[in-house]
């Protein structure tokens, strides 16, 4: 029986090498996951965001995966990948709504970055787009896979900051994935570490070594 709390729960989630994996996410919640280069970090979250193929159960606020449909499953489960892709010429079109301009500012971006062709951005500015592209959505999970990789220290902490205020205001999770050992301690309430496919929990000091 779930808790009210609980907004995702694995139930022996396996893919590829991956697996079984068991774990609860409640509400506000951010797990940590690192792990070193290779180890499948980014396999459980694309499984988790039914993106790639996958075995074992999942329960969204206690509905099963098998029973919602694929597009809304991702919809409500928001990957956001370390590279971010685009498939229109301008930014906008990638956005159902204008940009929320509240969250641009937070992330330090123009206004007018919205009507820019998006092969003239910068790698930092795509990820921090890519970012507002899946919170438009509303996710009531987002999977976060190196999300400030390509930022300079003031960019990952408003990254940081905008995550958590969302998390909050929207009563979501996430799982956020980093090799920064230091990020994970400002960003997670509970850290852990993908060992040999299974899921380890990790000390908030230990250092990643990827
Ligand atoms: N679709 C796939 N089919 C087969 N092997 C795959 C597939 N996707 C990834 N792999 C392999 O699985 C392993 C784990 O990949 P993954 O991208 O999950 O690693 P990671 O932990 O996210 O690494 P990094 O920290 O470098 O991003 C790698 O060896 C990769 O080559």
């Amino acid at each position: 029986m779930l808790t009210p709390s609980v907004i995702l729960s694995i139930q022996k989630l396996c893919s590829l090498h991956v697996g079984p994996i068991d774990l609860d996410i409640n509400a506000q919640q951010c797990i940590g996951l690192s792990g070193s280069s290779g180890c499948g970090k980014s396999i459980l979250l694309r499984a988790i965001a039914d993106l790639t193929d996958h075995t074992g159960k999942m329960f969204l606020k206690g509905e099963s995966y098998s029973s919602i449909e694929a597009p809304d499953w991702r919809r409500r489960v928001q990957l956001v990948p370390a590279e971010s892709l685009w498939w229109h010429s301008s930014v906008s079109e990638h956005f159902q709504q204008p940009i929320n301009q509240q969250y641009l500012s937070l992330l330090a971006l123009k206004p007018k970055i919205e009507q820019q062709a998006v092969n003239q951005l910068s790698t930092g500015q795509k990820q921090r787009l890519a970012i507002l592209r899946s919170l438009e959505k509303k996710p009531q999970v987002l999977l976060l896979d190196e999300p400030t990789a390509s930022l300079d220290r003031d960019n990952t902490e408003r990254v940081e900051a905008l995550i958590s205020t969302y998390l909050s205001t929207a009563n979501a999770a996430a799982i956020w994935v980093s090799h920064d050992p230091e990020q994970l301690t400002r960003v997670a309430n509970q850290g852990y570490k993908l060992v040999e496919g299974q899921l380890v929990t990790a000390s908030s000091h230990e250092g990643d070594q990827a």
